[in-house]
This record gives C-alpha cells, sequence and structure tokens, in this order.
C-alpha cells in the first residue's frame, strides 16, 4: 500500500526530511531493483554506471524512444546535425574519462568556426560592427560579445561553488548590469534578441559569472573536443555499458515514497527500488505526481520556479554554396525574429552544408504558435533577408527545447535574480529513499559535465549509505 498525498508545501527544514515520511505500511511488492533512476541523459546512464560497477542493481527508466536526453544527434543519412549538446570543454573530466573508458572517439575543434555577418537595425554590416547605440568602447564589439566584454573588468567568485553564496552585487539581473554599465533600453533591445536565456531581466549575472570563471579554469588545458559521428553516440555507448538495458518508452507519471523505497509509476507499468535516482530537468519533474511524501519548500520552489532557457532550432541543408554569392558569411547574426543561423563545419573545419536556424528565449513564441508551418517560414524569412538563400535550402526538422516538451521543458537551466541564494543549495537535498541528479545540480561545472558531476555526488551517497 502506499499513501497518495499531492504535493504540499511545507515550512519543516530539509534535515527534517525523513521524519516527513507518513506512517504508511511498508508494501509487501519485492523490490525490481536496489535502484530505479528516472531518465536516460548523461546523468541517469551515469549514475546506473557507478552503482553497477559498486554491485547495486539498477532500472534506468526513460520516456522517449532513445537514450541521451539532451545530448540529440539528427542522422540525415549524407551526415548529421546536432539538436542538443554539443561541445566538450577541456575541464570535463569526467565527460572525457567515460569517453576514453568505453573507446567513443572524439576530436578536437579547429579553428573559430565559420566567420559571421551581422544583421542590424534592417541593414547588413559589412566589416566590423558599428553599434552607435552602444557606449564607448563597445561600439564595434558584437551585441553577443558585450556582456563577456564587461565581466572581464569585475572579480568574480573566489571557488567554483562560490555562486551558492553570491555576493549580492554580482547577482543583479542582466538589465540592471547593463544599465549600471551605461547601456540605454534600444542598445540591451540589441543584447536582448540573441541572449543564451530567456531575457535580460530574468537572467541572473551569477549565470554568466559562472561560465566566464570555467572558461579561465580550462583556459590552456587543451581544445573543446566534440563526440565524432554525434554527441547521442556517447550516452548510447554508456546505456549499452550497462548490465540491464535501459527501458525506454516508459514515461513516468508518478514517484511515490513509503518507508524504506521508492515506486516509479509509468504508463506501462511499476518499478520498485529501495533508492530512487531521478535525473529529470525540473520543468518536467514538474508534470509528474510526487505522493506519500510532502516536498520539502526549497524544492517547491525550485521545481516550479527554476527557468530553463527556450530554444528552436531550424534545421536545414543547402543545395549549393550560396554563402560563395553574396558578401555575407556563411554564419549570420541579426536582430530580427530569425535571430541567428549557425552554418555546420565538419571535423576537419570546413562547412559541411548543414545550417541550424536558431531561436531564444522570448523569440521562440513567433515561431512555435504554429509549429506545423514553422520550418518553411523560417526559410521563406531568411529568403527575404539572404536573397541568395532562396531555394538553396530544405528544412529539415524543426527542434523543439521550449515548454511544449514534455520531457525536457527547455534547453539548460538559468538561475533568476536572487533564486540562487534562496534554494542553490538546498534544492537537491534527498528526501528518503528519494535523490536527485542532472544539470541543474551541477555544484562545480555546468552543462554536461554538471549532469555527470550530481552523478557521481548521488551515486557515491548510495553507495556510502549517506542520508
Ligand atoms: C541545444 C542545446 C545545446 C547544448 N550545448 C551544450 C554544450 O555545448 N556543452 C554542454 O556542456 N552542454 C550543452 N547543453 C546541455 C547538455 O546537453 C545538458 O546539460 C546535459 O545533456 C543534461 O543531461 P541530464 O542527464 O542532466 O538531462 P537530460 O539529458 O535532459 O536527461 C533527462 C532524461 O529524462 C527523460 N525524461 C524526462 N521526463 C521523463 C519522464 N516523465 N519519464 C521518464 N523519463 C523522462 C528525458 O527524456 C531525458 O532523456 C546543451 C543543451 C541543449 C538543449
Amino acid at each position: 500500500m502506499t499513501c497518495d498525498l499531492t504535493r504540499r508545501h511545507t515550512l519543516i527544514g530539509l534535515a527534517a526530511s525523513s521524519l516527513l515520511m507518513p506512517a504508511c505500511q511498508p508494501s509487501s511488492r519485492k523490490l525490481d531493483a536496489d535502484v530505479i533512476v528516472l531518465g536516460a541523459g548523461l546523468s541517469g546512464l551515469y549514475t546506473a554506471m557507478l552503482l553497477e560497477d559498486s554491485g547495486f542493481t539498477v532500472r534506468v527508466i526513460e520516456a522517449l524512444p532513445r537514450v541521451g536526453g539532451r545530448m540529440f544527434t539528427l542522422d540525415h543519412g549524407d551526415g548529421y546535425t546536432e539538436g542538443g549538446g554539443q561541445q566538450i570543454g577541456a575541464s570535463y573530466a569526467r565527460v572525457l574519462d567515460v569517453a576514453a573508458e568505453l573507446g567513443v572517439p572524439l576530436y578536437a575543434e579547429t579553428g573559430r568556426g565559420p566567420a559571421t555577418s551581422h544583421y542590424l537595425n534592417d541593414a547588413w554590416q559589412l566589416g566590423s560592427v558599428d553599434i552607435p547605440v552602444f557606449p564607448e568602447p563597445f561600439r564595434n564589439t558584437p551585441p553577443g560579445s558585450v556582456l563577456f566584454r564587461l565581466l572581464a573588468r569585475t572579480p568574480g567568485f573566489d571557488r567554483p561553488d562560490g555562486w551558492l553564496d553570491p555576493a549580492p552585487e554580482l547577482d543583479i539581473s542582466a538589465a540592471q548590469f547593463l544599465t549600471q554599465n551605461g547601456f540605454s533600453q534600444a542598445a540591451q533591445g540589441l543584447i536582448d534578441r540573441a541572449l543564451n536565456a530567456n531575457d535580460l531581466s530574468s537572467y541572473s549575472m551569477l549565470n554568466l559569472h559562472r561560465t566566464w570563471q570555467l572558461y579561465q579554469q580550462s583556459a590552456g588545458m587543451g581544445a573543446t573536443q566534440y563526440v565524432e559521428g554525434g554527441s547521442q553516440r556517447l550516452p548510447e555507448a554508456m546505456a549499452a555499458s550497462l548490465n540491464q538495458p535501459v527501458l525506454t518508452d516508459h514515461p513516468v507519471t508518478e514517484i511515490a515514497l513509503e518507508a524504506g523505497r521508492g515506486t516509479v509509476r509509468t504508463s506501462r507499468g511499476s518499478f520498485t527500488g529501495a533508492h530512487i535516482v531521478c535525473t529529470l530537468p525540473f520543468p518536467a519533474l514538474r508534470r509528474i505526481r510526487l505522493s506519500g511524501f510532502d516536498t520539502p519548500l526549497p524544492l517547491t520552489e525550485a521545481i516550479d520556479g527554476l527557468a530553463y532557457t527556450q530554444i528552436m532550432q531550424v534545421h536545414m541543408r543547402a543545395k549549393t554554396d550560396y554563402w560563395t554569392t553574396d558578401d555575407l558569411a556563411p554564419s549570420l547574426w541579426t536582430d530580427t525574429d530569425l535571430e541567428r543561423v549557425f552554418a555546420d563545419s565538419g571535423r576537419d573545419g570546413s562547412l559541411s552544408g548543414f545550417q541550424r536556424g536558431w531561436v531564444n528565449g522570448t523569440g521562440v513564441a513567433h515561431w512555435m504558435h504554429d509549429t506545423a508551418s514553422a520550418q518553411q517560414r523560417y526559410v521563406q524569412r531568411l529568403a527575404e533577408l539572404r536573397p541568395a538563400s532562396q531555394g538553396q535550402l530544405d528544412p529539415l526538422a524543426l527542434i523543439d527545447w521550449t515548454t511544449n516538451n514534455p520531457f525536457a521543458g527547455g534547453a539548460y537551466y538559468h538561475w533568476q535574480p536572487g533564486q540562487a541564494a534562496r534554494f542553490g543549495r538546498d534544492m537537491g537535498r534527498p528526501i528518503g529513499p528519494l535523490r536527485f541528479a542532472g544539470e541543474h545540480l551541477g555544484l562545480l561545472h555546468t552543462g554536461m559535465e554538471a549532469a555527470m558531476e550530481s552523478a557521481e555526488r548521488t551515486a557515491l551517497d548510495i553507495i556510502e549509505g549517506n542520508t
């Protein structure tokens, strides 16, 4: 028997979470595995690998028909494009280690990638950009580089997890930070257009301080790496190394806890384990019923409030090298509804002919209100802006990292001002047999390495019997 309590706010501290377990009778049902892991992204798969290595039985349960989650490669027969995570930083020790252990080949980035042309205020900027609304000395700085240039002037954190106790002046919105540095509303509008987040006002500068710190840490450690044949090959190899195959096509609908065990319900059956490890992004967890326990307040606030960058991509194949027929570069940065177009290059640095339209944040609504026509509209709009592309691009796929996607809800999380200080430290604390891992719970890293770092911490806690 399980107790069906809906998620409730509680003011009782997390330290007492084990005391919050209701007086349910333990189920007589046999355990399906020592540990049930929710999600077959990097985090879930690495948790499972580490636990199996230590003799635990593990079942990984995945909603999609494929493994990899936000590591998502689209195969097009004559090549592939990346829909998700791609760049492996030189400091990603765990990702690099697992790839080496499993014989997954990587290759190093060559050069700085294809050149970019900028379209601003209804005109192409040929040569270097000139943006009169930017204050000096930023008038010739591309809008996508301004925040990093400003950041280089400010002191960051004194330790890698310093963001957990941020100085108040580091945890302000990017909009406030730009205002402090003399950027007008018009200037901010340009920077906001293709920001790697939702918008300037909901984006804490903490995020950028972290990224900046990580860049500095990995300086001199080597080149950024990519997985040969596509990023998804790494989680596929991780899944193939497990003793028990991943249960794909099993969307989890409920996590129910009882004294000393947990049950995960899917549309195709239930699975009981002595431990449950949930690696789902919080927007996906938002859709799941949590029963048999009171959700502690920091976790409730995080599940409901953590922001995930909304991204839409249109993958396209070029029929010809049309970018050689006008004065523009292969990649584009625009302040229009198209936002950015990335020309992909292969491992030798030459252009592959695949291109990705990439729209971030509030701009996705313009395209995603009608997903059936989004790809065609994007290609047509691009032809208006860049006539040389007219008739030269075949749309291949629309990638949806938005709230429409029930198993992701966005591409990656970002802190809004004040959130990290409020619940950054506590949102991942275990609740009885339920533990959490995933990109959003990395303390020392971000992205893929954060997914692996949090998995390692969670697996070690189970192995060492920590509560
Ligand atoms: C467009 C894009 C570009 C990126 N670029 C980079 C980059 O260059 N470098 C970098 O380091 N990081 C990058 N990232 C981030 C990186 O891909 C992620 O941080 C990492 O892959 C997250 O791994 P995870 O295991 O924490 O989560 P996920 O990969 O999201 O895994 C969670 C899994 O849970 C599953 N799931 C969700 N709901 C349910 C449910 N109800 N039932 C069962 N299963 C469910 C999902 O399908 C998914 O497989 C990028 C991400 C995106 C989207």
